[in-house]
């Protein structure tokens, strides 16, 4: 669904002329709004460039005529130094307005860039656009656009005004020649007009196929090139089996593009061997009109100067159309993902989001991750107590993460509701909402910055504040390894991505491992201790036992009677929390504490001993 005019279902097919013009006039404001300045100087540029080879043409004619005809000589040299300064602009011109395209370009772009990604930020705030795979090419293809095709836009537009001023000049210049041969260069474009039409259009559906292929292959040469990846592809022997599928998904892209040019070179080739036959003979016309006394020789210069000038323009002029065609069904990706609807309703003025008082209710709760998937959450019915700890525990796969990601309004439930302190989630600003959560994913984030802003990303606020930082490290039992570091808390997490630090020095840039790696994450999360809600997934999976036992002591004392939901496989770390929620088939199976969850026998009972009769048999007699 998109929010403004157009945009193409699948995003291949031709799009109408009015989604066109209004794609054009998006453009247009961008380029008004970003450089001004520039725009306007570019304009006048554009109109010099553009008449100055007519005035030089012209010109030329009068100082022929002027030479043959006996002309007085204080005009000749008038007029051959006005021809002097025509010859120079007509030079200069172009590489001045070649740089100010550039200029315009580069701060289109700037523009375009910064709406594309405030709008994927704004729009876009839970996640299931950005895991919608077509959705997703969109949004490629968008970012393409804005990398590239502004500048084209810029050239291209501006330099067809250039070119319909010098061809609109040549044409009347034909016209007073010869208008027969005016109308014959005209008909000659007409099918260059319509086969460049046409090859834009193929152009743009083609690169939309190879979207998908080139996003797919992208994703095979990262497997081959990346330090995390290149374990398992070495272990398994799995480097020529990924390389295969990458050079297939390649063919295929090239076999694509290779048949677009073939169709764009036999056409380009037929249609400049039409307009060699026009220019020829029009050629052979004008020196015998000339030897029969019909034109003069400053008629032939400026005919043949005309004829060049009227082909190269409307050739200019159909190219570069073509570009900007295709630079503008390029833009339909853009409008599309800058337009898009939001993926989380918000309503116009959220409910403030309130303290955590009395707690978070799953009312209800189903929920699937498309209309066509299954559901994971069938009827969810819980409530999470303010001041309380909560654990979730279930079987791989029985939805814990999703309740995570429900909780921090990532997604909306498909029925019934979420309350927090009695208000629906979906009546609040998720922004506002998630800063009241300090969360570790399970899939946590390790960011190539270095280790303080690693745990400062937590609270942008305290980015530059080293002790809170620090003491997050500390609680997360990450500190020592941390200022062991060659630089400390200043090391760069990366071996990737050294910028600003000396890349040939191998100590600069250091990877943790994993359960280093973990604790980074939780003290990220323990640096937003004081919110409402703290929510772990599985935040010590990576972590030896006397870790896991440390952190979880440290984490009950700190948070004294915060708000906490906890998952974890391993059931001796959630033994203690006021009450454990067992999910299973999309419900809430078994609720209650410990004891009583044990004494119920079910689910949680048979995990828990399984567990534990399993440390009491690895245990020494
Ligand atoms: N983004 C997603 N898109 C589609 N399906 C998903 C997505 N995330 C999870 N699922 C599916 O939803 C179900 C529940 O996944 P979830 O990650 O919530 O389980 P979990 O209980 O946290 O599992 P685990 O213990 O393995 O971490 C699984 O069947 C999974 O395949």
């Amino acid at each position: 669904m998109t929010g403004g005019p157009g945009a193409a279902g699948s995003g291949a097919e031709p799009l109408p002329a009015r989604v066109m013009w209004s794609h054009a006039r998006t453009a247009a404001g961008l380029a008004v709004r970003a450089a001004p300045q520039s725009l306007a100087g570019l304009l006048a540029l554009t109109v010099a460039a553009g008449l100055a080879p007519v005035g030089a043409a012209w010109l030329t004619r009068l100082v022929l005529d002027g030479l043959v005809g006996g002309m007085a000589d204080r005009t000749l040299v008038w007029l051959a130094g006005a021809l002097a300064v025509a010859g120079i602009a007509t030079v200069v011109l172009p590489m001045l307005s070649r740089y100010a395209q550039t200029e315009l370009g580069r701060q289109v772009r700037l523009a375009a860039v910064d709406r594309l990604y405030r709008a994927l930020h704004q729009r876009l705030r839970g996640l299931t656009k950005l895991e919608d795979p077509p959705f997703h090419t969109r949004i490629q293809l968008a970012q393409q656009f804005g990398s590239s095709s502004p500048g084209d836009l810029v050239t291209n537009g501006t330099g067809i005004g250039r070119d319909l001023l010098t061809t609109g000049g040549f044409m009347v210049t034909l016209w007073v020649v010869n208008p027969w041969l005016l109308l014959a260069v005209a008909v000659a474009a007409l099918p260059t007009i319509r086969a460049e039409l046409l090859l834009s259009r193929l152009r743009t559906a083609t690169m939309w196929r190879i979207g998908h292929a080139n996003r797919r292959q992208h994703f095979y040469a990262n497997l081959l090139s990346m330090p995390r990846e290149a374990k398992e592809i070495r272990l398994f022997g799995l480097g020529a089996f990924f390389r295969a599928r990458m050079l297939a998904e390649l063919r295929s892209a090239n076999a694509d593009s290779r048949s677009v040019d073939r169709r764009d070179l036999k056409v380009q080739s037929m249609l400049a061997l039409l307009g060699a036959a026009v220019a020829g003979g029009g050629l052979v016309w004008a020196v015998l009109a000339a030897r029969s006394g019909q034109l003069t020789i400053g008629d032939v210069t400026v005919f043949v100067a005309a004829v060049a000038g009227v082909q190269g323009g409307l050739s200019g002029i159909v190219g570069q159309f073509g570009a900007v065609h295709h630079a503008l069904m390029m833009m339909d990706h853009f409008h599309v993902a800058t337009t898009t609807e939001p993926d989380l309703p918000v309503p116009a003025t959220p409910a403030p989001v309130p303290a955590l008082v009395d707690g978070i209710e799953f009312r209800d709760v189903w929920f699937r991750y498309g209309p066509s998937r299954p559901w994971v959450l069938r009827g969810v019915n819980l409530v999470l107590p303010a001041g309380q700890a909560t654990a979730l525990v279930g079987l791989n796969g029985s939805g814990k993460s999703t309740v995570v990601k429900l909780l921090c309004r990532l997604y909306d439930p498909v029925r019934g509701e979420i309350r927090w302190n009695g208000v629906d989630l979906r009546d609040l600003d998720p922004d506002e909402l998630r800063q009241r959560i300090g969360t570790v994913f399970q899939d946590y984030v390790e960011y190539e910055l270095s280790a303080a802003e690693n745990i400062g990303v937590g609270d942008l606020s305290l980015l530059g504040d080293r002790d809170r930082i620090e003491a997050a490290g500390r609680r997360a039992g990450v500190h020592e390894a941390l200022t062991r570091l060659p630089k400390g808390y200043d090391t760069m997490l990366t071996r990737m991505f050294l910028e600003g630090i000396d890349s040939e020095d191998a100590d600069t840039g250091v990877l943790l491992s994993g359960g280093q790696g973990q604790r980074l994450a939780l003290a990220r999360a323990l640096l937003r201790e004081d919110r409402d809600l703290l929510i772990l997934d599985e935040p010590s999976s990576g972590l030896d036992a006397e870790a896991e036992a440390e952190i979880h002591s440290q984490l009950r004392r700190h948070r004294g009677n915060g708000t906490s939901l906890l998952i974890s496989h391993r059931l001796n770390t959630v033994r203690d929390a006021g009450q454990i929620a067992v999910l299973a088939d999309g419900q809430i199976a078994e609720l209650g504490d410990h004891d009583t969850l044990l004494a119920v026998d079910g689910v949680y009972a048979r995990l828990f001993n399984l567990q534990a009769r399993g440390y009491a048999a690895a245990a020494p007699a």
